[in-house]
């Protein structure tokens, strides 16, 4: 089974995932190794790997190759750059940033990638993903050049997201930026998720287990943690718990 079916089925059993992103430039090889096993054994659903900054080819060569045989669960590539390809990962969210403001990253690295994709990297599942910079908007929101959506404007977060689907956007992810003062709103999440069907990725700033189960209640299809895991690792086994949860509990709603 390919990355994006295995996603789409677990989301399917427990109502929202967790994935777990690990940040090469922030932890060492060893620490990235015992991160990756320890949030397995926790329960996350799938390891994201990425950074906007400080990130070289060679280095994700070497944190991933570590860790291939012994994950179970996918590694997908977050990339911060075309430079950001690893053969020892299983896919890589091809993301475009639908706010910039450069078509660069909206369109032109896509272009960059399709090719390294194509010559260089045939074992990696791309999935697609429509990725929108809200609030905070954090490094990826400035390296990318976004116009982050207010946090309270939910009739634009709704206008993008329903765009990405009607441009076949596998997946959608409204993104406050790691390390968020403020994770997107609960609200913002229901409305966007009453409208689109295409499963919704949510991350950014959310740091314990009462905010990741409000917002897997309120829609998210998945919650992406990371700089919780590099900073206070003992509260990772809460906040997973508390996803697939808040996923249970709203499937059960349904
Ligand atoms: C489509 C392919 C393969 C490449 C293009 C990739 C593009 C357009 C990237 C531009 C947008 C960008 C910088 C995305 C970064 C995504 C990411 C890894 C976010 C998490 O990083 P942060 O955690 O925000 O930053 P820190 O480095 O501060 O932790
Ligand atoms: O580091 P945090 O704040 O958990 O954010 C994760 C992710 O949404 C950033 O791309
Ligand atoms: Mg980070």
């Amino acid at each position: 089974m390919g990355v994006k079916d295995y996603l789409l089925k677990r989301i399917a059993e427990v109502g929202a995932i967790h994935m777990t992103l690990l940040d090469p430039d922030k932890v060492t090889a060893k620490e990235f190794k015992e991160l990756a096993l320890m949030v397995q054994e926790y329960g996350s659903d799938a390891l994201m790997v990425g950074g906007s900054l400080g990130i070289s080819e060679g280095q994700l060569d070497e944190y991933l190759s570590a860790v291939k045989g012994s994950l179970k669960i996918p590694v997908i590539l977050f990339p911060g750059s075309v430079a950001n390809l690893s053969r020892y990962a299983d896919a890589v969210f091809f993301l475009s940033v639908l706010n910039s403001a450069d078509p660069y990253f909206i369109v032109g690295a896509q272009i960059q990638a399709s090719v390294l994709l194509v010559k260089r990297f045939r074992n990696l599942e791309p999935i697609s993903l429509a990725y929108i910079i809200v609030g905070d908007g954090g490094a990826v929101g400035y390296v990318s050049n976004a116009r982050p959506i207010p946090y309270d404007r939910d009739d634009i977060a709704l206008a993008y997201a329903y765009t990405a689907q009607l441009m076949g956007f596998d997946m959608i992810y409204l993104e406050a930026g790691s390390g968020a003062r403020e994770p997107v709103r609960p609200r913002m999440v229901s409305r966007v998720k009453q409208l689109v069907s295409k499963p919704l990725i949510v991350g950014g700033g959310i740091r314990d287990p009462e905010k990741a189960s409000e917002l897997a209640l309120a829609g998210a299809d998945a919650i992406v943690t990371g700089t919780i895991v590099e900073e206070k690792p003992e509260l990772i086994k809460d906040i997973i718990r508390a996803v697939h949860e808040g996923g249970m509990t709203r499937k059960k709603r349904a």
